[in-house]
């Protein structure tokens, strides 16, 4: 049974009725394990079922005897919009505001943004002063691509990739560098296939309607997203923009956060299930019987935090219509290595760098992790490569060894770094990160609308559907459990 309910300002109606009801949380990743928070205390039991033995999903962190940490997928934290704010206030909420480290955007690795062409790293333009002047490897100044945009007459579509809509409105060059790139650092994927509807969809709006992105987004300003004002009761949250922090991550790890919120679960009475994977469900009268290998459990009410692909087989034997929406969500599989030497050897300070597609390159961006959270007189970086392209540069199942010589050779190669690390860790994630292609908001409505129309009381939440980040995840699941209540 839940107990109480512990998040105050987390929601905007201050009093809700419990609910005799019970509801299962499908995924123990950061999204479901927010789900059954925001549930606790307003419905009679939340049941959360993970198919492994941790619960966290993609959030690991290693924590080395020493103190020395690495980050095996996400490690920072953005703090801007609604979603930024609803996770400080999460993080305040959970009593982890004295372990919160902020990178200002005065920070250099806020600040730096870095590309490897032709084998060199370049900076991005970051202020007004070098907007104007022409910057290496563009061949203008990036403030010209202002006049392609109000010059170039718009296409009018429902969605196109978001490459294609870029080069269309800013120019080949911006697409290549700077989107291309920023593609692979948030989807590991390629900005020819993402759908701009899905990335960008604000730009893409004001430009159907305005004719040019610019003048939309000044014409349109009464139409961008409206700060939501709880979310100035959480002092965390004032305190951010106020102090103007970039992002946010926790002392000793982001998993840290993973491990709280679990913790605060179990208090409130949350059961949590590891080891229990999700094999089917089905319906029975107006309820559902989630079936794992020990059990069948029924309950009024499901949100899925699973990934896309994993729910759509879970789902195939209730709708194959549904299943087969959310089949058409692609996931890649990402390379991880966390390399680290003594002494400090990075010597342009930045949050890391990414490499373009356009590249003859395996690798899709590397972090300079002690850069942004200085780690005594070490040096940490982690190196990220496959993606998109995994398969074609690895194949199907490379080795460990394959995926850690790529990162020592690129850190060689471009940061002239040719010591042996002290320590490593090599991880291969799989299926770790979706693919919002073109087309993907207009299944995933398809998708709610099926489930709707056939009165399923299961949700869709989790990063597949609206936002690729921690903060959509988390926002999604409280949003899935508003709409419960
Ligand atoms: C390399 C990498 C770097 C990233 N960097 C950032 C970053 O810097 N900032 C940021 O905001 N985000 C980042 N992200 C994205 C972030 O990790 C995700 O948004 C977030 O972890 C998604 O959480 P989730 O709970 O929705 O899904 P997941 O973490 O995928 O959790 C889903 C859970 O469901 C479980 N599961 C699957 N199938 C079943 C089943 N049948 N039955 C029961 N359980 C099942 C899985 O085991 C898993 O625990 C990164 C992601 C990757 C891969
Ligand atoms: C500079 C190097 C970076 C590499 C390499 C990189 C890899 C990488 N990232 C993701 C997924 C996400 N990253 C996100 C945020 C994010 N990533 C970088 C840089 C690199 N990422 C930065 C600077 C940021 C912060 C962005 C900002 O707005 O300042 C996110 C969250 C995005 C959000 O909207 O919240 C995700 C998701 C993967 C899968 C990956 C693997 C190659």
């Amino acid at each position: 049974m839940c107990k109480h309910s512990s998040i105050g300002f987390q929601f905007t109606s201050p009093v809700t009725e419990l609910k005799v009801m019970t509801v299962a949380v499908l995924g123990g990743g950061v999204s479901g394990l927010a789900a059954a928070h925001y549930l606790c205390g307003r419905v009679g039991r939340v049941v959360v079922l993970e198919g492994s033995e941790r619960l966290g999903g993609w959030i690991e962190t290693t924590s080395h005897s020493d103190g020395v940490v690495f980050e095996h997928g996400p490690r920072t934290l953005r703090v801007a919009g609604n979603a930024g704010g609803n996770t400080l206030a999460l993080a305040e909420s959970l009593g982890l505001t004295d372990r919160v480290v902020s990178v200002p955007y005065s920070h250099p690795s806020a600040r730096n943004r870095m590309i490897l062409v032709g084998g060199k790293l370049h900076k991005l333009p970051n202020s007004l002063k070098t907007a104007f002047t022409k910057t290496s490897p563009f061949s203008r100044p990036l403030a010209l691509s202002a006049l392609t945009d109000l010059k170039a007459k718009p296409v009018l579509n429902t969605d196109e990739s978001l490459f294609s809509f870029v080069r269309r409105r800013f120019g080949l060059e911006v697409a290549k560098y700077a989107i291309d790139p920023l593609a692979r650092g948030v989807f590991a994927g390629n900005a020819r296939d993402l759908s701009v509807t899905s990335l960008a969809k604000r730009l893409h709006v004001v430009e159907q309607k305005h004719g040019s992105v610019l003048k939309g987004l000044i014409k349109d300003r009464k139409n961008a997203e409206k700060p939501n004002l709880d979310l100035a009761k959480s002092e965390l949250v004032q305190r951010a923009r106020k102090e103007r922090w970039s992002v946010w991550s926790l002392e000793g790890g982001l998993e840290n956060l993973v491990r709280t919120l679990e913790k605060r679960n179990r208090e409130d009475g949350v059961e949590i299930r590891t080891n229990t994977k999700v094999k089917g469900v089905i319906q029975s009268g107006g309820r559902l019987v989630v079936q794992t290998d020990s059990e069948e459990l029924e309950v009024d009410h499901i949100i899925s935090c699973l990934p896309a692909n994993c729910l759509s087989s879970v789902i195939s034997q209730t709708n194959l219509d549904v299943s087969r929406l959310l089949a058409s969500i692609p996931f890649v599989t990402v390379g991880v290595v966390n390399l680290e030497y003594a002494g400090h050897l990075v010597n342009e300070p930045a949050f890391g760098y990414l490499v373009p597609s356009s590249e003859p390159n395996r690798v899709l961006g590397v972090i300079f992790d002690t850069c942004t959270f200085p780690q005594g007189n070490r040096t940490i970086l982690t190196i990220m490569m496959g993606g998109y392209w995994f398969k074609s540069w690895f194949g199907d199942s490379p080795s460990e060894q394959t995926i850690l010589d790529t990162a020592v050779n690129e850190v060689r190669q471009t940061l002239g770094i040719n010591q042996e690390p002290d320590r490593f860790i090599v991880k291969i994630l799989r299926d770790c990160i979706p693919q919002y292609v073109v087309g993907h908001s207009e299944n995933v409505t398809n998708a709610r609308r099926l489930l709707k129309d056939l009165r399923l009381p299961l949700s869709l939440a989790g990063n597949s559907y609206d936002g690729a980040g921690i903060n959509d995840a988390i926002i999604s699941a409280k949003k899935a459990a508003q709409e419960l209540l």
